[in-house]
């Protein structure tokens, strides 16, 4: 058994779902294909649940009616019929008109999956007419997480044998990247960009003989090719090379995914759907580490300094301090740096966490911060690398470990 993964941008559209067809016909016939939500759904599903939480009936109608659209098109050009989408989107609307209930992120997770389940029917109804008997899996019957809705965490005991009794003979099955179900069946999500993530969940728990995730790019390449013009195809990574690339942000994968593979040994395949038969990144147990450098963008970075209101030392009790408030908020630390009497932190700038972050440290420290900042991160650097990343911008806070250095910096016109 082999796991395919193909990402919103690769189903954007009819041509897409057929490319995914005729992918799977020539290369997946014993695989489960794991989908995310098509094309931008996920975003469009988040302006929906600020529009329900707010009480605005009038951009709900409008969002509701732009997903209609989008899906129904879709379907009806590739079977001539879009009722199921009718009816998984008259679900929706139907929970919308009941009261959302007290806690933003569980009516998140309820909203935001819809997206993945009308993608997997879409295909899956499509695979079947054109004679390919894909089998449905509902992932929330398979992923058991617990409660922290909107970046479950998996229970691999539940999930395992779970997985393992729906997944029982060879064939093609196909199921929903990003979502799971809690122990008293409410739907929770892995967090954003999670469906690779779910691929690696299939994977280590089926024993599958490899992954595939299946891009826009021809592989993981030595930087984002939307930030940098001359690009270099990683040809093999080694899990730690990769899980590293992903933990600085190199989103071409998500960094949750390596862990199970590696714990497994089981190759993740990195390919274009663009060129599905070109070698794309192999990344598993090489020898060899990376031997040129690689670049990382994270824009929208905001710099949070710290500074005891007492004068006192960033020791184990201000730190300790510190960290619940950054885990009662829900915001990952990208890059930290501390002095005697201040701590620095810069993580993403998301208006959801952020300001409920800042009152939070605001009872204990005196607080300053700069926004609209860009983190750097190159891995194997020189100082020609720096030197190629800093013309027009201001350095703000550098960090260098032996193969990696980071930089915050601002843009200067
Ligand atoms: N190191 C990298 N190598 C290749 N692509 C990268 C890299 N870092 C970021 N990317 C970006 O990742 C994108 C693919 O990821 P994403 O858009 O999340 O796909 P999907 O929706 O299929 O999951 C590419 O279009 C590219 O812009
Ligand atoms: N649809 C979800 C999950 C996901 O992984 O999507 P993608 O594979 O398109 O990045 C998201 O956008 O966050």
């Amino acid at each position: 058994m082999k796991v395919f993964k193909f990402g919103g941008a690769s189903v954007k559209d009819a041509d897409g779902v057929r490319n995914l067809a005729e992918i799977v016909r020539t290369q997946g016939q014993d695989a489960v294909i794991v989908v995310s939500a098509m094309g931008k759904t996920t975003n469009a599903l988040e302006s929906l649940v600020r529009a329900y939480v707010d009480q605005q009936p009038d951009s709900i109608r409008t969002h509701l009616a732009g997903l209609l659209a989008y899906h129904s098109n879709i379907m009806s050009e590739l079977t001539g019929d879009f009722s199921l989408v009718h009816q998984t989107l008259t679900q929706l609307e139907i929970h919308l008109k009941s009261p959302a209930s007290a806690f933003y992120d569980e009516v998140y997770d309820q909203i935001v999956s819809v997206g993945e389940l009308l993608s997997t029917q879409i295909i899956a109804a499509y695979l079947t007419q054109t004679g390919l008997a894909a089998r449905w899996l509902d992932a929330r019957q398979l992923i058991r997480t617990d409660t922290t809705f909107r970046e479950g965490r998996v229970d691999w005991e539940t999930t395992s044998h779970q997985i393992k009794a729906a997944v029982t003979k060879s064939g093609v099955y196909i199921t929903q990247g990003f979502i799971g179900q809690s122990a008293d069946n409410r739907t929770t999500t892995l967090g954003r960009e999670g469906s690779d993530y779910t691929a690696a969940i299939f994977a280590y728990c089926l024993n599958a003989a490899n992954v595939t995730i299946w891009k826009d790019v021809p592989g993981v390449l030595n930087a984002d090719p939307k930030w940098f013009d001359e690009t270099v195809l990683l040809e093999r990574l080694t899990y730690q090379d990769a899980i590293e690339l992903a933990y600085y942000g190199a989103t071409v994968i998500h960094p949750k995914t390596i862990k199970p593979l590696q714990n497994k040994g089981i190759p993740l395949y990195v390919k274009s759907f663009l060129k599905p038969d070109a070698p794309g990144t192999v990344i598993g147990n090489h020898e060899r580490h990376l031997t040129i450098p690689s670049f990382i963008f994270k824009v929208n970075q905001v710099l949070i300094s710290l500074h005891p209101n007492d004068f006192s030392f960033i020791a184990e009790d201000n730190l300790s301090r510190i960290f619940g408030r950054f885990a009662q908020a829900g915001v990952k630390i990208n890059l930290m740096q501390n002095t005697a009497i201040s701590f620095s932190v810069v993580v993403d700038n998301n208006p959801d966490r952020v300001p409920a972050l800042l009152a939070l440290l605001k009872e204990d420290f005196r607080v300053s911060y700069n926004d609209g900042l860009e983190l750097i991160t190159i891995r194997y650097y020189d100082q020609g690398t720096i030197d190629r990343v800093l013309p027009n911008k201001k350095l703000l806070l550098e960090q260098k470990s032996r193969y990696t250095v980071q930089l915050v910096v601002k843009d200067v016109s």
